[in-house]
């Protein structure tokens, strides 16, 4: 008979099988250039007293992260997070619940509150966390407000979700449904149509929408105005998820709220530091009273341990020179636009689907299942403040204005890669991760 071993092996490597798993092959290529003895940060003896130095370089055009206004190297981040390091080490290693919720937590908190113009906001360890914790708490008002311990079926939650938003919205969504806390209507991506119609035939009294306000994977924007007007009609309680517009829209800053003055017609608005903020994090901004519940019942906030001092103090850094330095969000604006003046593309975003161009010194990566659903693989480039103009138009060298550029890549369609599409296993596991149905 086989060993527990073996068999776990068979059924692990079984499953490997069955999945996407071709991109374990490219992984190592994601690396950055390998820095020297002196720059790499692993290399040195932890034991040894530290040196000042320069971190390592990127010697390759990056347009596969999203660190949207270049934050993530900025001389203030680097200080302050240095600064907390110095001062505190990583800071209490606990739940916020615990220990893990210090004064710096609660000024970082503050200003995202005030930028958001929201009462309050609760800082996660990442977005993921903040999506989540979100939906958690949202469950709790159902199962807290049942008769009995469990809701009954009109004592539930109706949550209207976007097709294409983001896995942790999906996942939340999966937790409430496990705890019979509501009922997941998916409507068609972005049509207002659709979602008017399932609003309308839906019997329970509480309702929420539910959207990415920038979708991650296809770089537009949410039909804000139309949420808008559909929430005064329906009266649901409105709720984004600014992953990839906080920081970015609005003259300050403030998100897609901002763009249209509509701050007071969102409800909650989920958020991420790991983005634009440079850092890593994520965030609720939401009223008060919303904000004590996410604390009390979101569980991926309370399971889980409060983000490093050197994290928050980081992005406490980048959220401020966010505030200040308007130049940055008017570069990266700039920046989609000579894009889409060079390509003919219509880019309305700093998110696009393009062609693999690696061997050329461009990092731009493929996104495959379980982001997209297989037949929608695309190569994904994200332009930050970071890029120049001129790398802009060596990334693009097919347009009127570039420069010939024998070393510059082709560019061959601008969505769908046919070839990642039919790689897909059929039957792979992850397959379920881009919907919620
Ligand atoms: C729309 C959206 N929401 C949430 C997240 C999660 O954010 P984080 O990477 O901070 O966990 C992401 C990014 O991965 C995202 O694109």
């Amino acid at each position: 008979m086989a060993s527990v071993e073996a068999m776990w092996e068979e059924w692990v490597v079984r499953a490997f099988a069955r999945v996407n798993n071709n991109f374990l092959s490219y992984l190592p290529k994601v690396c950055l250039a390998k820095p020297s003895a002196e720059e790499d940060p692993l290399a040195d003896d932890p034991t040894a007293p530290a040196k000042d130095g320069e971190p390592a370089r990127n010697r390759m055009l990056l347009f596969s992260a999203n660190d949207y206004l270049n934050l993530s190297t900025h001389p203030a981040v680097r200080k302050a997070s240095a600064k907390a390091a110095l001062a505190f080490g990583m800071g209490p290693r606990s739940s916020a619940m615990a220990s893990g919720q210090t004064e710096y937590h609660r000024r970082l908190e503050n200003v995202l509150a005030e930028m958001h113009k929201k009462e309050a906001c609760v800082v996660t360890p990442t977005g993921f966390a903040a999506n989540t914790a979100f939906l958690s708490a949202l469950g709790g008002v159902a199962t807290h407000n049942a008769a009995s311990r469990r809701p009954a079926a009109h004592e539930k939650i109706a949550v209207f979700s976007d097709a294409l938003n983001h896995a942790s919205i999906i996942d939340g969504l999966r937790m409430m449904e496990r705890h019979h806390q509501t009922v997941v209507s998916v409507y068609r991506h972005s049509d207002m149509q659709h979602l008017d119609e399932l609003l309308s035939n839906c019997p329970l009294e509480r309702k929420v929408v539910i959207t990415d306000s920038l979708f991650s994977m296809e770089g537009d924007f949410a039909p804000m105005l139309d949420l808008v007007q559909l929430r005064k009609k329906h009266r649901f309680l409105f709720v984004i998820d600014e992953a990839h517009t906080a920081f970015v829209c609005g003259r300050n800053g403030g998100g897609i709220g901002e763009v249209y003055g509509i701050e007071d017609q969102i409800d909650v608005i989920v958020g991420t530091l790991s983005k634009a903020g440079g850092c890593l994090g994520g965030f609720v901004a939401c009223s008060q009273k919303w904000s004590d519940l996410v604390r009390v019942t979101g569980r991926p906030y309370i399971f889980t341990t409060a983000s490093p001092l050197p994290v928050i103090a980081g992005a406490y850094a980048a959220v401020t020179v966010a505030k200040k330095e308007v130049w940055r969000r008017q570069a990266l604006w700039n920046r989609v636009q000579e894009f889409a003046t060079l390509t003919k593309h219509p880019a309305t975003s700093p998110i696009l689907s393009l062609v693999h161009m690696l061997e050329r010194g461009f990092h731009i990566i493929a996104i495959r299942p379980p982001a997209v659903a297989p037949d929608a693989c695309r190569l994904r480039v994200t332009l930050t403040t970071g890029h120049s103009s001129e790398d802009v138009r060596r990334l693009v060298p097919h347009s009127r204005n570039a420069s010939p550029d024998s070393t510059a890549p082709q560019i061959k369609s601008w969505r769908g890669c046919e070839e990642l599409s039919r790689r897909a296993p059929e039957d792979s596991a992850l397959q379920g991760g881009w919907t919620a149905r």
